[in-house]
């Protein structure tokens, strides 16, 4: 039997996702970061960006030639060094037996979302650990499956870097799912786009502690590991590309990952990229419809305008 195409993609994400993570690091050990201003000084692209997104670009497109991927930092370049391009599919996945709906899902039918480096802002402050790669695998207009790399994680064993997984129907991989503290509601939001309205969004939920850090795809680890229990930015800010692996991930562990009003946004290739009515995370253990429920109805409105 063949193997299903959604375990092949995901297979050969985690591997590339953790050669771009290297890339990530030579960029920082070389200390040429190579900084640009896209829209704004809010906004940034460094060389580990822009080199990232070539290697999982060219590789995932070697191997899937009618793969549509969608890279945050635009058309790439796949004229790319050899040893940036990965060929080999990460064994240890393979192992996993696809679950029966995307079984006879064919590589036209899928959208990849790419983020080569998910956390910039902090990348160029040297708050290394918030930095993450993010390859999301979108279905029908939903993320399916997801791949979120923690290029500078220190293992137990001594490694340098880790890779999370989720593919939903099959579960996730890479982490030790935690659940956090009862009778808390502990909030994880941005660390460097805070705005008036992100605020009262984390004031209308009255939280008990607020953790603020770099990237979608640190914070929904903050929930995957018992840290937080809810994602909530007010903003306009983030992406297609920050949201589609993140929100696979988590909903493959049993979250949920919506827009502030609780609605999931399609990953559909011809969408508006930007998730314009903000973004909201809950672990299992919450009730998300509950959380929605409690942002009000002024700050939706002001997304909406
Ligand atoms: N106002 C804004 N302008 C541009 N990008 C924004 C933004 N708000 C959030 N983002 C992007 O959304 C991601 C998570 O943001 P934050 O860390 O503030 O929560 C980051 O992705 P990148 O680092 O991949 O660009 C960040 O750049
Ligand atoms: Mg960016
Ligand atoms: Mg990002
Ligand atoms: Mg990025």
């Amino acid at each position: 039997m063949t193997t299903p195409q959604v375990m092949r993609i995901m297979a050969l994400s985690i591997n590339t996702a953790a050669r771009a993570g290297s890339i990530i690091r030579d960029v920082m050990q070389r200390g040429n970061l190579g900084i640009v201003e896209k829209e704004g000084k809010d906004d940034l692209q460094t060389e580990a960006d822009r080199s990232a997104q070539q290697c999982i670009i060219a590789s995932l497109s070697r191997k899937f030639p009618n793969l549509k991927i969608i890279g945050e930092e635009g058309d790439s370049n796949l004229d790319v060094k050899p040893e940036w391009l990965v060929t080999d599919e990460n064994e240890e996945f393979l192992k996993n037996c696809c679950p029966e709906e995307w079984r006879e899902i064919k590589e036209e039918e899928f959208v990849v979302w790419v983020d080569p480096l998910d956390g910039t802002s902090e990348y160029t402050q040297g708050l290394l650990e918030h930095v993450t790669v993010l390859i999301g695998v979108a279905i029908k207009n939903r993320a399916v499956g997801g791949v979120i790399y923690q290029p500078y994680y220190k293992q137990s064993n001594g490694e340098i870097g880790r890779a999370i997984w989720g593919l939903k129907g099959l579960g996730t991989g890479g982490f030790k799912p935690t659940s956090p503290p009862k009778g808390q509601m502990i909030i994880t939001t941005t660390r460097s786009h805070l705005t008036p309205l992100v605020q009262q969004a984390l004031d209308a939920l009255s939280p008990t502690e607020v953790i603020k850090v770099g990237g979608a795809g640190y914070k929904v680890l903050q929930l995957l590991e018992g840290r937080a229990h809810a994602y909530v930015f007010a903003s306009p800010g983030c992406k297609r590309w920050d949201t589609c692996a993140p929100e696979a991930v988590l909903e493959a562990y049993g979250g949920i990952l919506t827009d502030l009003a609780g609605v999931h946004y399609s990953y559909a290739a011809e969408v508006d990229y930007k998730n314009r009515m903000g973004v909201l995370a809950t672990v299992p253990e919450l009730k998300h419809s509950d959380i929605a429920n409690q942002v009000p109805k002024d700050i939706l409105d002001a997304l909406r305008s």
